[in-house]
């Protein structure tokens, strides 16, 4: 895994909407050496903003305008319900100060929040993840005709600090992204509760259940990431024939766990489509 490193950005970066994922890039940008004074956070709930000032010094601010005003990228963190309605009322500023637009909702196109900011913005899509927070995240990033060479590196720089990044090409693509990695830590916890709750059924005591499928997965993500071998050479080396890994392994094939899982991302992928229709 590469290390993530303090971002080189010049300028302030305004979050508009400090929840979840804002939180996780925040949380993540302080701490691998983003000054919190370049970070502002325009956020209506006064305990997130609360929150967010307490644990990172960031400054907090209740209305977008007052966020961004000045601020040289902004980044866009309100759920794709509300996008539309964000854009719109920035929309004045947006055409004065002309700053690196990222958005990472779900969903909503370049062309969208280009369209509802005014036209002719520079706008990359960013799809981190929560791990973010730790610094071991991971970003699909796509950027629009509009944003410059200089403008794509500082998207790089903003989002490698909490984590490596991937360029994809063709924006149609993003949905796939956040079905994968975007939604992905999701899929994990819910095997983690899977596995602990079978774990105490088979008579194990919640602590220790809880124990043994932490480290279980966290030595198995580190190996994926570590290892030149695949996930099914792996795999293969904790099977060992007519064992207790195969028992289970062919109980999960047997149940359909592959095609489960690609329905599962298709129907992610799909939502990502119907949220940017539905809210445009
Ligand atoms: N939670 C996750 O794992 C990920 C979320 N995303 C995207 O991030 C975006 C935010 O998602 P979450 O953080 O999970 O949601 P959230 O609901 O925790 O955060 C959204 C925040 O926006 C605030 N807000 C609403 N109207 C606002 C306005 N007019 N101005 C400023 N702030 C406003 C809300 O009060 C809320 O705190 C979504 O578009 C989602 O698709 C992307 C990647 C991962
Ligand atoms: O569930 C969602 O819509 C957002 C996007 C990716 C993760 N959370």
């Amino acid at each position: 895994m590469t290390d993530t490193q303090a971002p080189t950005l010049s300028g302030a970066i305004a979050f508009i909407g400090g929840g979840n994922m804002a939180r996780s890039l925040i949380g993540g940008l302080v701490a691998r050496g983003q000054a919190a004074s370049t970070i502002r956070v325009a956020e209506p709930v006064q305990a997130l903003r609360d929150a967010l000032q307490r644990d990172f010094g960031v400054t907090c601010a209740e209305r977008a305008d007052i966020a961004a005003d000045g601020a040289a990228v902004w980044v866009l963190a309100v759920k794709p319900q509300v996008m539309r309605q964000v854009c719109t009322e920035l929309s004045a500023l947006a055409q004065a100060q002309r700053p690196l637009v990222i958005s990472i909702a779900a969903g909503i196109t370049a062309e969208q929040l280009d369209r509802w900011l005014g036209g002719g913005m520079a706008v990359v899509r960013a799809m981190p993840n929560t791990p973010a927070l730790l610094g071991v995240g991971i970003t699909g990033l796509y950027a629009n005709a509009a944003s410059t060479s200089a403008q794509r590196n500082s998207a790089s720089a903003l989002l490698e600090a909490v984590g490596p990044t991937v360029w994809i090409d063709d924006e149609a693509r993003m949905d796939a992204v956040t079905a994968v990695s975007g939604s992905g830590p999701a899929y994990v916890f819910l095997l983690a509760e899977a596995m602990q709750a079978a774990g105490v059924a088979q008579g194990l005591s919640p602590g220790a259940a809880r124990a043994l499928v932490q480290q279980t997965l966290l030595g198995a993500a580190t190996m994926l990431v570590k290892s030149d071998e695949p996930a099914d050479v792996l795999r293969a080396r904790v099977t060992s024939p007519g064992g207790t890994t195969q028992a289970a392994v062919e109980t999960f094939e047997a149940g359909g766990l592959r095609e489960l899982v690609a329905r599962a991302i298709a129907a992610a992928t799909e939502r990502g489509r119907q949220l940017s229709a539905a809210n445009d």
